[in-house]
């Protein structure tokens, strides 16, 4: 007895201490000492699991719908029975119990009493705005959405209710029906009786004109148009929610700018949107899909379904064609060839200046070099499977009741939950509440990771701009991004990019394509089978579909041997190579070094092109080179792109290190003006391999999947890569923002295919030529012997008397060679007589003066 009594006075204090609410479960624990603890612990999660239940949210939500029906049918049935039941009414709820009353409302007495205190006693017919609210409540609940918002519903329910029934009770005061209800009554005496008749009668009449401007926004320069909003927000808000029966709400106000400003990004975006209204409740926590998904999905996805895949692109620029279709016309094809690639004859700078205008007319058009080229046509290219982002709700609930908890179990409460769904993870952004560091949820990343059991969870805290927490969940069901969906875009097919490549998918689906002329330059690293080579033949096809063989050139650099190889039948079209070289696909390490150098002699000799034409970079000087402005003869031409692309950077580094570092670094820090761009790419993104140097002239980085978080930091300056999950998964590191992608995928078939159609068409005799590299070591050892010349030595020796200037500067530009070379061509040509010495700033003399006489020399020299 002692010990039960003790145990109760213990329970007891416990008891009060706690709570007093819950005094019948501590004396049953006093009755079985251990047990009752347990058997509050499994209530407790019962009840969880209740209101997890799906069931549970259906029959809540049913029985407000029903709340909101009964209103209705009660308030109707008022309007006709009100008299007969006025005064039972009046009674109050005792007429319940009072078996010998009857009603005539048609939900009986409950309808009868319940109409006559909203009707008579509160807001007169006002009154059925209240059903609008339970409706709202019942919509929500039963589909565990945010179909409408409950607190702006609530907010105009009870405005209106006020407004409307204040109104009706001044109106209609005279009338028997109590249309505005006592409080209607209460608050139209009270203005009365403070402002008067007339006062009390501008006040209501000005809430009825403000309540008109403010819904509809009537222009009232131009009557005609008082039925058309003209407010951007009012727009929008009609199309979305037409069928509301209540004004618009402030949550779509508020969400306007940030839905605006990624509104371009959502070809197919889905926004569950939640307001966690008080983290307490749980009830509080709706969600809404925004109606920007269909309308996006219509404007993004219908238009590339138009686009058959037949169809052919034309993917000219608007100008030149038809500048070339205008000449077509006007002259037979041979004829015109000559005409508009013919070199112009050199001209002073006043000549030129005279005839620029007059000339613009026949612009040069680099594109005639190979009219017939026929760009490749999207029907080459596959499509994987639906390209709707699928999402499956339960997934997205799941994971979203996982976050919520998870977080909550360390205390985090949360304002706000949001989810966008890309192709191949899921977004959620949380707006934590006031006073929650950030640091405590980026430290809680692996905690999520494992409640959610999933893998490359990554969590970005802060999302920079949005002010919100973002956590990167893999979608359960992956869908690859076709790189055809990509190329039939409209934002492909318009970008006025000087070098457009079509990446891949953003997060919400925006479709990433950017200009790499002004990227300048991409580094690129991911473990082994991870999506490198399929990114770099995305890169490249994108390029392919979208330029003419004259306007850009490869040199493809490809140290396992097969992965750019399918390229060589492209060589004539659209490679690059040294003069001598058999293959354009360069495999060798010593080949690379030289081809390397051979591209510092190209950006040079291009720097001194721009230099002498006064222009800034490529763009300004082919503009002045197809105007005309430039003269040929001086060793002016047309300047095709070059982008260098290096497959397995490592590779090389380990093999040759500096000799290969030190051109890159050159490369990536000048060849931007000149239209020279590198894409490198590397397993592995080591110190070693990407060091400072190289890291600092490559702004703009991809990681697709890497293995260490290290890795991740070499290549991105952050973390986050090793938590990729492979397959085309990318961040890119772009002006310093780092985005995730989904990469295009474009298969070796696919890229057969249209290597293919390039291929087979006529190309030019050979690829391009860059300009030749000695090795300058190899170049010292030897001496001025004559026996011992330059290969090149005739030629520049015809070169020279034949243009009678002995400029060293002249070799290098029209015989594309160093300045070295050029300048040691220059001693031996003065050794052997055939130049004078030299004189400074000024040419050297030619002393051989004919071709006929050079011969001549030539054969004596032997
Ligand atoms: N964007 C993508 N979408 C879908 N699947 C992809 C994507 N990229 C790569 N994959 C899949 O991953 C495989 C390996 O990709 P890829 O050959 O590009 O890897 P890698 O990084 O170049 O490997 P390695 O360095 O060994 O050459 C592909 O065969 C393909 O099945």
């Amino acid at each position: 007895m002692t010990l039960v009594s003790d145990a109760n006075r213990i329970i007891f204090a416990r008891m009060t201490n706690k709570s007093k609410s819950k005094n019948k479960k501590p004396i049953a624990k006093a009755k079985d000492s251990t047990v009752p603890f347990k058997a509050e612990k499994q209530e407790k999660i019962q009840l969880k699991q209740l209101a997890k239940d799906e069931r549970t949210w259906k029959i809540l939500g049913l029985s407000f719908l029903l709340i909101s029906i009964f209103l209705i049918i009660a308030f109707v049935s008022y309007f006709f029975t009100w008299r007969q039941d006025f005064v039972q009414a009046s009674r109050g709820s005792e007429i319940l119990t009072d078996f010998d009353t009857t009603a005539e409302n048609l939900l009986g007495k409950t309808g009868a009493l319940v109409s006559h205190l909203f009707i008579y006693k509160l807001f007169g017919i006002a009154s059925l705005l209240i059903c609008t609210f339970f409706f709202v409540v019942g919509v929500n609940l039963m589909w565990r959405r945010r179909v409408f918002s409950i607190w702006r519903n609530l907010k105009y329910v009870t405005l209106g209710m006020l407004a409307v029934s204040t109104i009706l009770a001044f109106a209609l005061r005279q009338s028997e029906f109590s249309w505005g209800g006592g409080v209607g009554k209460v608050i139209s005496d009270w203005l009365t009786a403070s402002l008067g008749f007339i006062g009390t009668s501008a006040i209501l009449l000005l809430i009825v004109v403000a309540y008109l401007v403010w819904q509809f926004n009537p222009a009232f320069s131009f009557p005609k148009k008082l039925s058309k909003s003209t407010s951007p927000v009012r727009e929008d808000q009609n199309e979305e929610k037409a069928d509301l029966p209540l004004p618009q709400h402030d949550f779509v106000k508020e969400e306007e700018p940030a839905d605006k400003k990624m509104a371009p990004l959502d070809a197919a975006k889905l926004i569950i949107d939640e307001e966690v209204e008080k983290p307490k409740h749980k009830l509080g926590i709706i969600e809404k899909e925004t109606g920007i998904h269909s309308k996006e999905e219509e404007k993004g996805f219908d238009r590339i379904t138009v686009l058959k895949p037949e169809a052919r692109i034309d993917f000219e620029d608007p100008a030149p064609k038809t500048s070339a279709k205008a000449i077509n016309k006007s002259a037979s094809e041979d004829v015109l060839k000559l005409e508009i690639n013919d070199v112009p004859l050199p001209k002073t700078e006043e000549e030129e200046k005279v005839s620029a205008p007059a000339e613009k007319t026949k612009a040069y058009e680099p594109t005639l070099d190979l009219r017939d080229y026929q760009y490749p046509t999207l029907d080459l290219l596959a499509s994987y499977g639906s390209e709707k982002v699928e999402h499956d709700q339960n997934e997205l609930e799941n994971n979203k009741n996982q976050i919520i908890t998870t977080l909550r179990n360390y205390d985090i409460e949360i304002q706000r939950i949001s989810a966008t769904i890309g192709p191949t993870v899921t977004l959620y952004e949380i707006v934590p509440a006031a006073g929650v560091r950030i640091s405590k949820i980026k430290n809680l990343e692996d905690d999520i990771a494992l409640s959610l059991s999933a893998l490359g969870i990554r969590i970005i805290a802060p999302i920079p701009g949005r002010g919100t927490i973002g956590i990167e969940v893999p979608n359960a069901k992956k869908s690859i991004v076709s790189m055809k969906t990509l190329l039939s875009s409209d934002k492909y097919q318009n970008s006025t990019h000087s070098l457009p490549i079509a990446l891949g998918k953003k997060i919400d689906n925006e479709l990433f394509i950017v200009d790499l002329a002004t990227m300048p330059h991409l580094l690129m690293a991911g473990a082994t089978g991870q999506g490198k080579s399929v990114g770099i033949n995305a890169i490249l096809v994108s390029l392919l579909y979208k330029k003419h063989p004259s306007q850009l050139k490869f040199v493809l650099i490809d140290p396992k041997k097969v992965e750019l190889s399918i390229y060589s039948l492209i060589e004539s079209h659209f490679l690059a190579k040294l003069p001598n070289e058999e293959e354009a696909i360069i495999t060798d390490t010593k080949k690379v070094i030289n081809t390397l150098n051979a591209l510092c002699i190209e950006m040079d000799n291009r720097y001194d092109l721009l230099k002498e034409a006064g222009s800034r970079n490529i763009k300004e000087y082919n503009a002045k080179f197809t105007s005309r402005k430039l003269n040929p003869e001086k060793g002016h031409q047309f300047l095709p792109f070059i982008v260098l692309v290096v497959d397995e950077f490592a590779d090389l580094i380990m093999t040759a290190g500096k000799e290969v570092e030190m051109p890159i670094a050159r490369l990536a820090q000048l060849a931007r003006a000149v239209g020279i761009h590198l894409i490198i790419a590397t397993q592995r993104p080591s110190v070693n391999i990407i060091t400072g140097t190289i890291k600092a002239n490559f702004p703009a980085r991809v990681a697709f999947k890497v293995s260490s978080k290290i890795d991740s930091r070499t290549i991105l300056d952050a973390g986050g890569a090793e938590q990729l999950i492979g397959k085309g998964d990318m961040l890119i590191s772009l002006n310093g923002e780092i985005a995730r992608l989904q990469c295009a995928f474009v298969d070796t078939p696919e890229v057969d295919k249209v290597v293919e159609f390039i291929g087979y068409q006529d190309g030019y005799p050979q690829p391009f030529l860059l300009p030749e590299y000695v090795d300058e070591k190899e170049l010292e050892s030897g001496d001025f012997d004559l026996g011992d010349r330059d290969s090149l030595f005739e030629d520049a020796a015809k070169l020279i008397v034949a243009n009678q200037i002995g400029s060293t500067s002249l070799l290098q530009r029209r015989m594309k060679l160093g300045y070295n070379r050029a300048g040691r061509l220059m001693d031996q040509l003065e050794s052997a007589g055939i130049v004078g010495p030299n004189q400074g700033s000024k040419a050297r003399e030619v002393l051989i003066k004919t071709d006929a006489d050079l011969q001549q020399h030539l054969e004596m020299l032997g």
